[in-house]
């Protein structure tokens, strides 16, 4: 029986794809977590715990590299919620022109005025009237999942769009409208454009992207989108470019103590991915990968270890080892598999960045011996057998 612990609510229907060989608890040994936004940074990460699954995209809120030491998958749900987030950076982009918000909180006063309705409407409405988006220009930093999604979006209702990614994979380049147009520099998103919206991960490099130097390359008037991150803006410099109307509108999915108080904010809690269809996408790639890895030992969508497949265990048992990614490992792992004169059918070895992963198919029952030999070599962070 596997435990499962759920630090979030995760949508019924992906975890019903739980067999009847799991069980939700609250304590005891778990085998995995499944998460949305719960900040696990301080969750203790016990011997047992073989997987996190974060049910979104994000996973700054998971400590990825301290699971990794510790020989713990972390998974995300790469695109599950991109749908989602696209449609609410479209209302985003049309609340930041159309002055959608601040008309309906003046409307709402209106209510004790009776008959005189209509006519203060007419009288008022020229106080919120805005730009259409159509013809003007969108810069979307960062092209992945979301990123895609919007450019198409933005570029099928009239707007002109550029996009920067660096890392564009050949998977999302695929996607990508042929009307939208990819840049070389960040610079060229941040002096071209009247709208700019970033889908980036929150990470060193991107921490702070929007500051007071890329944001004294925009035009004046610029309007910046952020469902992505909090942390991805100045909060100094952009409360400071919003009272000086270099930027005439922030629209952040993420308000914090200081934006929450600034000048032409459009504060949403957090709703990007708040779809039923979003949530349960999440969850039913969560729970599969889950699956997959506690049951086979394939990894799918990690983000600290390789993807690896074997599909099912063919032969006696397979064994898998979570290990650093250096010299002579395959090696040792093999040679104790030899001195115990057992063979082994087939077998993967994959790496990404300090962390690789090996699996084993091999023709005998796996013992305790073999599995604390392995357990024993310098680098080697968690042997588990899977059959
Ligand atoms: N508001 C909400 O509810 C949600 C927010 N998010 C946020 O949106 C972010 C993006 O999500 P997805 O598009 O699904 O992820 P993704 O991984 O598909 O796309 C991220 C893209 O950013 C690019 N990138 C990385 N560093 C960059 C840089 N310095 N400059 C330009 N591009 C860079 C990557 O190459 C990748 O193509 C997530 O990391 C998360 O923080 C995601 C889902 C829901
Ligand atoms: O997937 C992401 O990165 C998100 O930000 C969505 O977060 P949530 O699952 O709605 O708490």
């Amino acid at each position: 029986m596997f435990n499962i612990k759920t630090l979030n609510k995760i949508d019924q229907e992906g975890l019903e794809l739980f067999s009847e060989d799991y069980q939700i608890v609250e304590d005891g040994d778990i085998d995995a977590i499944v998460l949305r936004s719960f900040k696990m940074q301080d969750y203790p990460l016990d011997e047992k715990l073989h997987a996190v699954a974060r049910a979104g995209a994000g996973t700054n809120n998971v400590p990825v590299d301290k699971c990794a030491e510790k020989g713990i998958v972390v998974f995300n749900t790469p695109g599950a919620n991109a749908n989602g987030v696209k449609e609410l950076v479209v209302a985003g982009l049309l609340m930041s022109s159309r002055n959608i918000v601040g008309a309906i909180e003046w409307a709402k006063t209106l209510v004790d005025e009776g008959e005189e309705i209509p006519k203060l409407v007419e009288a008022g409405k020229s106080n919120f009237a805005g730009p259409e988006i159509k013809g003007k220009t969108l810069g979307i930093i960062g092209l992945g999942a979301i990123g895609v999604l919007t450019a198409n979006a933005a570029s099928g209702l009239g707007m002109k769009v550029i996009g920067y990614d660096p890392f564009l994979s050949v998977k999302h380049a695929l996607k990508l409208s042929r009307s939208v147009s990819t840049v070389k520099t960040i610079e060229e998103i941040y002096s071209k454009s009247d709208y700019i919206s970033v889908h980036v991960p929150l990470v060193d490099a991107t921490k702070g992207m929007i500051n007071d130097d890329s944001i004294a390359l925009m035009e004046n008037g610029v309007k910046i989108l952020n469902f992505s991150r909090a942390e991805l803006i100045d909060d100094d410099a952009m409360a400071k470019a919003l009272e000086s109307g270099k930027v005439s509108n922030y629209v952040t999915d993420f308000p914090n103590a200081s934006s929450i108080k600034m000048k032409n904010v459009i504060a949403i809690p957090h709703l990007g991915a708040s779809t039923p269809e979003s949530e349960t996408n999440c969850a039913i790639m969560a729970v599969n990968q889950v699956m997959e890895y506690l049951e086979n030992g394939n990894i799918i969508n990690s983000v600290n270890y390789p993807d690896c497949d074997m599909g099912v265990c063919p032969t006696a048992s397979r064994i898998a080892v979570n290990h650093k990614n250096i010299p002579n490992m395959v090696s040792q792992i093999t040679s104790i598999l030899a001195d115990h004169n057992i063979n082994i059918a087939d077998m993967i070895n994959k790496s990404r960045g300090d962390w690789a992963y090996t699996m084993l198919d091999i023709e005998n029952e796996s013992t305790k011996e073999i599995i604390t030999a392995l357990e024993q070599i310098d680098g080697v962070v968690k042997v588990r057998i899977i059959v």
